[in-house]
């Protein structure tokens, strides 16, 4: 790798809060697979925006996640999703809120951001923007999933106020994705179903740039997820890239900024955060948050405080040599499972 080049890295997380045991499984077999989607894209396409896309692209799919199928419901027994992409280059964003019957979010997200003269769009208005540009549509039945009713059912059972209930304890969860490539440039994406029982119209953190996400190639890129409300009233993306900016590690600078939400305004949430530096940050004070990410040859993840796994990518490294010169390096890929 040549001076001043970052060594490429795509780090993701499947959402942050009071997951069961029982959905632990699946989360983490949806984070690594989608992880992976988007480092292959990735390669192929050296775009840092197509490879966290087709991540998070991967997760609205999954139904694992809270975001696109699997979108958790509104009092009025509804999905309305949002999503951002922020573009690190010249701080360029894109975001949809109160976004019904399509299937990928961020996709609408990255739309908004490249074809329209705005940053976020909502409602009737984003729909039919969404319908314009030819996303393909799909029924509410086709999102609604029996995880996401019976979520609500128990939450109108009990008589919850979203604001008091713990951010997962569906067991999904919102989905995020960070990247930088070798030459530092950096993007955010996030998409969510929102929380449990929010009212109809609720915009929570996740569109809200600053908030939800944001990525600036000065400083870094973060995702955010948790209790959204919480998140939006300390702008936590913000805030974390902001103490990154006055000299703290990526890690510091997730745990100042969330554990002083959890102080300020109370409740609970997570971040993932990469720097121009290709440094990464993970913290969360729920119970639990489902991370990955790949750099290089290996693939890290985890769901509990303190866990972390590493995967090899095996490899086998040929080296010819000519004329006492190291010629070329060829690498094959013999474990099929890891890509
Ligand atoms: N699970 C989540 O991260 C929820 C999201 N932050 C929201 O409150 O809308």
């Amino acid at each position: 790798m040549a001076e001043n080049q970052v060594e490429p890295i795509i780090l993701i997380h499947g959402g942050a809060g009071d997951i069961p045991e029982s959905k632990v499984q699946g989360k983490l077999d949806g984070i690594r697979k989608a992880v992976r989607l988007g480092h292959k894209k990735f390669l192929e396409t050296g775009c840092v925006l197509g490879g966290t896309q087709a991540a998070i692209e991967y997760m609205e799919e999954d139904d694992n996640f809270n975001a696109g199928r699997g979108s958790v419901l509104t009092t009025e027994g509804e999905i309305e999703m949002e999503a951002l992409i922020v573009d690190g280059k010249d701080i360029k964003v894109g975001s949809v809120t109160g976004v019904k019957n399509i299937l990928h979010p961020i996709a609408l997200a990255r739309l908004v951001m490249e074809k329209t003269p705005h940053g976020i769009l909502s409602g009737d208005g984003a729909n039919e923007f969404g319908l314009r540009m030819g996303l393909p549509q799909v029924s509410e039945c086709d999102l609604i999933t029996e995880t996401a009713r019976s979520a609500l059912e128990k939450f109108l059972r009990e008589g919850k106020d979203p604001n008091v209930t713990e951010i997962g304890s569906s067991g999904v969860g919102t989905v995020g994705a960070v990247a930088v490539d070798a030459r530092g440039h950096m993007v955010s994406c996030t998409s969510t179903g929102g929380i449990t029982g929010k009212m109809k119209g609720r915009v929570g953190d996740t569109p809200i740039p600053g908030s939800g996400g944001y990525a600036d190639d000065n400083i870094g890129s973060v995702s955010t997820t948790g209790h959204g409300d919480s998140i939006l009233r300390y702008c936590v993306a913000h805030r974390i890239l902001n103490y990154i900016e006055q000299g703290l590690s990526a890690t510091e600078a997730s745990q100042k900024a969330l554990d002083g939400m959890a102080a300020r305004v109370g409740k609970t949430a997570g971040a993932i955060t990469v720097t121009k530096t290709g440094e990464v940050g993970i913290y969360f004070n729920s119970q639990k948050m489902a991370w990955a990410y790949i750099r290089g040859n290996k693939l890290h993840y985890g769901i509990q405080p303190g866990q972390e796994v590493v995967l090899y990518h095996k490899e086998i490294v040929v080296i010819i040599k000519r004329n006492k010169n190291w010629l070329n390096m060829c690498i094959i890929n013999l474990d099929k499972n890891w890509l």
